[in-house]
Order: C-alpha cells, then structure tokens, then sequence
C-alpha cells in the first residue's frame, strides 16, 4: 500500500487536515519515496517539479452529485493532486478576471507525474464556462457526476435549509417551494433547473467533444464506490491504483469513508445529510416531470441510469 506519513500521525487522524496528509503523500510517492528506496540524493531538478500546475482535469458538476466524494476518492491515488477547495473560476467574474495565474495559485503542488484536479459544480450551469475552460486548455478531462434528479433536487433543498436554519433564518417547506400557487410545479423553482441536465449539458457538448466528458453515476457511487472509480480511472489515463482497501463502509455514517494506510477519514457532516420526508404524490408529479429531460439526457451522453 501507500505509504503513510509516520512523522505526521497526529495531523492525517484530524480531518481538517487530511487534506495536507494526502498531498504530502502524493508528493512522497510521487518523488521522495522513489528517491529513498534508490538512495538517490534529491536533484536540483525534483525539487523543483514540484509545482503548482493548471488542471488537467475538472470536475464540472452536478451540484450535490457527489463531486466532493469523487475529489476525494480520487485523490487517494498517487497520481491526482486535488485542489482542496472549490475554485470557482469559469463561473465567478471576480475571479475569471484574476486570470490564469490567480486560477493557478489555487491549485496544489504537484509532481511532473500527477495529474491535478479541481472541482467546481458550478462550472456545469454557468453559460460562460465551457467555452472558458476550452479556451483554456481543449484537451481538458471533463467528470460529471450525475444523481437522481429528485434526489439532487432535494439534496439541495437540504442543503439551502440547513444554511437558513443555521443563520435562525426561516425557509418555507420544499412543497411550498415547489408548488408555488395551483398551476402545477413552479419550474422557475431553482433546484428544479439544476436538475435539467440536458439542458445544462448541451453547451459543454457544443464546445467539447463527449470523448472528453466522462459521466459518473453518483447512485453507484454511494453504493458501491470502487467500480465507478476504476472507470474514472481509465478515463483519466490512470495507472489501476485505488483498491478496496481504500473504502470501508461506515455504520454511523451510512456511507463509504477513506482509508490511506492506518488513516481513515469520512466526508464532513454537510454531506450525507438526512433528507426531509416527501409526500409520495409530490415525488411522482417530479418524476413525471423530469422523465422527458432524463431522456434527452440519456441520449446525448449514450448511457442510461436507472431513475425514479
Ligand atoms: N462517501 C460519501 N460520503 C458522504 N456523502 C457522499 C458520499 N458519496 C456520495 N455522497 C453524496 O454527496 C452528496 C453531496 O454532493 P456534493 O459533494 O456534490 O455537494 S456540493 O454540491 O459540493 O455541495 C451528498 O448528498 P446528501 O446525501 O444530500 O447530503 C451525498 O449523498
């Protein structure tokens, strides 16, 4: 296995700093323990590989699809170096305006041989970022990670109540929200947009070709991480390296965690929380609604998924 940081015990078991265990260890594997196990000196030139590189590979969305679990399942692979945090850069004016070197110094230090990644869910419903990250590089690797469209819907409402509650601000109940008035579903209604997929996907598809964007089942990967993985791995141009050793299934958590050597680290509590419940009717009139989209989607990415 990976081999661990045993002069960092104390920082890979706190999981605030997970994230700089991992990127140290990438860094080992990827240079420092090759160069111990040869006895070979450290070279003026491997030390200074290790950069901060554009990506080459960006996870686009959906927004609460599981982009946080696939980062940082992936990043459990020597050769991924993984930007901690969401960058929004294509999406945000502030930000695209910095330019390329401010998008740059967000990324984390990397070796010749690692191949960074990013992830923004934002980028997959923003008009402007396809077009943004062609300009930037055509061959980018594109991963969207998609979930059951009512799922996600309520997913985000989830996520929209808790932030609300936790700034003692009221939020109305989803079905309010949903039901705006008797005319049937308000599709205006934000989380409903968001999970029209087709419609977000056509712009990337007009700008990348759909041999650059992988689709990830974000069901399965709840269920069963490993395979989506070994995919994921494949479309990157990955060495097999993730193994089942990197997952177990936490009880209290109701999800997989992460293991890297002796260290194990689930997601934080802003991902897998419960959902509020929903009244059967309401769920059927959503998935009625969605199933023509679902279609359409299903069509322009060739793949089917088994929802509502
Ligand atoms: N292993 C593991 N642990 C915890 N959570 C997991 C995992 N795999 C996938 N998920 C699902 O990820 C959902 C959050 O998606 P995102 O990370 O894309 O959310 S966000 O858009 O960045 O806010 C989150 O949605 P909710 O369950 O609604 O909280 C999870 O269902």
């Amino acid at each position: 296995d990976a081999p661990f940081l045993p002069f960092l015990p104390q920082v890979a078991s706190r999981p605030q700093l997970w994230w700089l265990h991992q990127a140290l260890r990438g860094w080992i594997l990827e240079g420092g323990a090759q160069e111990q196990s040869c006895t070979r000196k450290p070279t003026r030139n491997s030390a200074s590989s290790l950069q901060r590189r554009l990506p080459q590979g960006i996870i686009i969305g959906v927004r609460k699809g599981g982009t946080r679990a696939l980062l940082e399942m992936l990043a459990l692979h020597p050769q991924v170096a993984a930007a901690p945090a969401e960058v929004h850069f294509f999406n945000r004016e502030e930000n695209y305006r910095r330019g390329l070197g401010w998008y740059r110094q967000q990324m984390p230090f990397s070796g010749p041989g690692q191949l960074t990644m990013e992830k923004t869910p934002g980028y997959f419903s923003s008009p402007q970022a396809p077009e943004r990250v062609r300009a930037m590089d055509p061959a980018m690797r594109l991963l969207l990670i998609v979930r059951d469209p009512v799922e996600r819907l309520v997913s985000d409402y989830t996520q929209i109540l808790h932030n609300r509650r936790a700034r003692c601000k009221p939020y109305p109940p989803l079905e309010r929200l949903l039901l705006r008035g008797d005319r049937g579903l308000d599709i205006r209604y934000k989380a409903i947009q968001r999970s029209l997929y087709a419609l977000h996907l056509a712009p990337w598809l007009a700008a990348f070709p759909l041999a650059h964007i992988h689709v990830v089942d974000g069901g399965s990967l709840i269920r069963e991480p490993l395979p989506e993985l070994r995919r994921v791995e494949q479309f990157l141009g990955l060495a097999p390296s993730l193994n089942p050793d990197n997952f177990y299934f936490n009880q209290t958590k109701g999800f997989y965690c992460l293991q890297a050597g002796a260290h194990q680290h689930c997601l934080d509590d802003s991902k897998g929380r419960p959902h509020p419940p929903i009244a059967e009717q309401l769920l059927e009139q959503l998935c009625t609604y969605f199933s023509a989209h679902n279609e359409h989607f299903f069509s322009l990415v060739g793949r089917t998924f088994n929802w509502c």
